[in-house]
């Protein structure tokens, strides 16, 4: 139900399956929501709330709120809130952030785990301590993907043999069938973001520590693209094993942003945990 008139709107959205949070960027200039909280599932009734909030087209933050929370609280109150019931349903299972390249497998790993009381660890890093400090970018060079890849097994298993981690793989972990065997043991989620966001944001950072979409020169935006989507198609099906899947256009939609670079990490990490209780509930795990 929507209800518009002199600039602003007012809108319910009640009863959407994957709705939970904020667009904290209002796109209209003034826009006051009212959020169902009912996906949450919290333990005790009496903790719902329905949330109120209204801001202005200039302003990153609501203005006005229903008490003093800003909107950045009320999603950190979100997550924690969906964290600390996915951690009792967890019985300290990893958790394996799977995605290309950009996708955003450490920002939001690292408030995932936060979330759920957990430790962070990034399969990438480990690899470069492994090497002592070598970073990724000099292993290519130095021995080649194969050579790298070798490691980045290793780092799996090793990880994986450590509980209440959420590991932040790298973009082509999902390639050899034996990392499976590793990140099987936990839970594995795709972030599964779009091409063209992925290289706008490569674009924007450059490829100095991303050997496999480093060039040397031309428009960066199509070049990033061009190599994604040839790793792309090349990954797909691997990343579809996942046990669940975030979709960054869907939940883009659901949060009504046009750009799905918009979303903030602690939306999206409070939907990977939405994901992995709707898989642990489907698959009685
Ligand atoms: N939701 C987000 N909002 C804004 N910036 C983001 C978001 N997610 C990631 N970023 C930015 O995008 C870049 C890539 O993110 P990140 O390093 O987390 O991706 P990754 O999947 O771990 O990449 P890689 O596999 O190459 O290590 C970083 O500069 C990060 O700050
Ligand atoms: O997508 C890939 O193959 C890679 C992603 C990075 O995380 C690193 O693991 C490395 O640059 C290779």
């Amino acid at each position: 139900m929507e209800s518009m008139g002199g600039g602003s709107a007012l809108q319910f959205r009640v009863g959407q399956p994957k709705l939970f949070g904020f667009n904290h960027k209002c796109k209209k200039e003034h826009s006051l929501q009212l959020i169902d909280l009912n996906d949450l599932k919290l333990k005790t009734h009496t903790n719902f709330k329905l949330v109120l909030s209204h801001c202005h087209k200039d302003s990153q933050t609501p203005i006005l709120q229903s008490g003093n929370f800003g909107a950045s609280f009320d999603e950190n109150w979100l997550l924690k809130t969906k964290g600390k019931e996915v951690a009792s349903c967890l019985n300290g299972r990893n958790i394996y952030l799977v995605g290309m390249m950009g996708s955003g497998k450490t920002t939001v790993g690292k408030i995932l785990s936060e979330s759920l009381s957990y430790s962070f660890n990034d399969s990438d890093d480990y690899v470069e301590q492994a090497m002592g400090g070598t970073s990724v970018a000099q292993i290519f060079k130095q021995g080649g993907e194969s050579f790298f890849r070798e490691y980045e097994t290793e780092a799996l298993q090793k990880l994986s043999m450590m509980p209440r981690q959420v590991v932040a793989t790298g973009g082509g972990a999902v390639i050899r069938s034996i990392n499976w065997r590793y990140m099987r043991q936990g839970i594995t989620v795709f972030l599964d973001v779009p091409l063209d966001a992925l290289a706008r944001r490569i674009a924007a950072v450059g490829t100095d520590t991303r050997p496999l979409l480093h060039f040397d020169s031309g428009d960066a935006y199509t070049k990033a693209f061009m190599r994604l989507l040839t790793l792309s198609k090349k990954r797909s099906e691997a990343y579809a094993n996942a046990d669940a899947t975030v979709s960054l256009l869907t939940l883009a939609a659901c949060l009504q942003l046009e750009d799905v670079l918009d979303i903030t990490p602690t939306a999206i990490a409070t939907e990977v945990l939405v994901q992995i209780e709707k898989y642990l509930r489907d698959n009685n795990r």
